[in-house]
């Protein structure tokens, strides 16, 4: 396991809660699964994960690196395997990339053997947080907020299949998103219970 696992220092722990099930954050590039994650996984004091870190330190290259030399389909194998194996482990929180919720296959592993919080936003919310990044190969296109467009209007169908949302209108930090995951993974005692 890549040192990714440990990676939550400077966040407030509250060891107030016991989680039962992994929590598996899906939604669309930006809408803040990697941000968040890390900080709910230091809040709730447990593990953090996040396929795409994973599938980087695995194969010592970037996402676009990645996607330029082997292409998006090997890529999405990696990501299936990771998530897979991710699952086995130590419960925590894992942040998947925004397409790993598109594949059936991906969808009925993770919901089967965690609960999935879609963390929604709105379009231009997340074209302004993504927009100035390079880091998303499937932006490098001539018009980058039409593809970012298209595959919202595409994807938020199967990401509203997932177990609980937690709504980012209005909120403007991470530490407040947190609050709102809390809040949703709280409804679900199977899933979050305080102690
Ligand atoms: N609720 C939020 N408030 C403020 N900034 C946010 C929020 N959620 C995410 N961000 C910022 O938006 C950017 C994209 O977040 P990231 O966690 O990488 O998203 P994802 O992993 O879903 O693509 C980061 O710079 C992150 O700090
Ligand atoms: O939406 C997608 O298909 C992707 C999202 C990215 O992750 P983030 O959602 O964390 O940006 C990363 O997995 C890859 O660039 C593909
Ligand atoms: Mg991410």
């Amino acid at each position: 396991m890549s040192e990714i696992k440990h990676n939550t220092p400077n966040l407030d722990t509250d060891a107030g809660f016991a989680l039962h099930k992994t929590v598996v954050l899906v939604g669309m590039m930006g809408a803040g699964k990697t941000a968040v994650g890390r900080a709910l996984a230091a809040r709730l004091g447990v593990p953090f994960l996040d396929s795409d870190a994973e599938i980087e330190s695995a194969a010592n290259m970037t996402i676009p690196e990645i996607f330029e030399r082997d292409g998006e389909p090997f890529f999405r194998a990696k990501e299936s395997q990771v998530i897979g194996r991710l699952l086995d482990e130590e419960k925590g929180i894992l942040s998947t990339g925004g397409g790993a919720f598109l594949a059936e296959h991906n969808r009925a592993t993770i919901t089967e053997r965690g609960v999935s919080v879609w963390l929604r936003a709105d379009l231009e919310v997340l074209w302004n947080r993504v927009k100035h990044k390079d880091t998303r190969p499937l932006l490098r296109t001539a018009d980058p907020y039409a593809t970012l467009r298209g595959l919202y209007e595409q994807r938020v169908p199967v990401y509203a299949q997932a177990d609980l949302i937690a709504e980012s209108d209005g909120v403007t930090s991470i530490e407040n998103m947190v609050n709102r995951v809390v809040d949703a993974l709280l409804t679900r005692p199977d899933v979050l219970e305080r102690k």
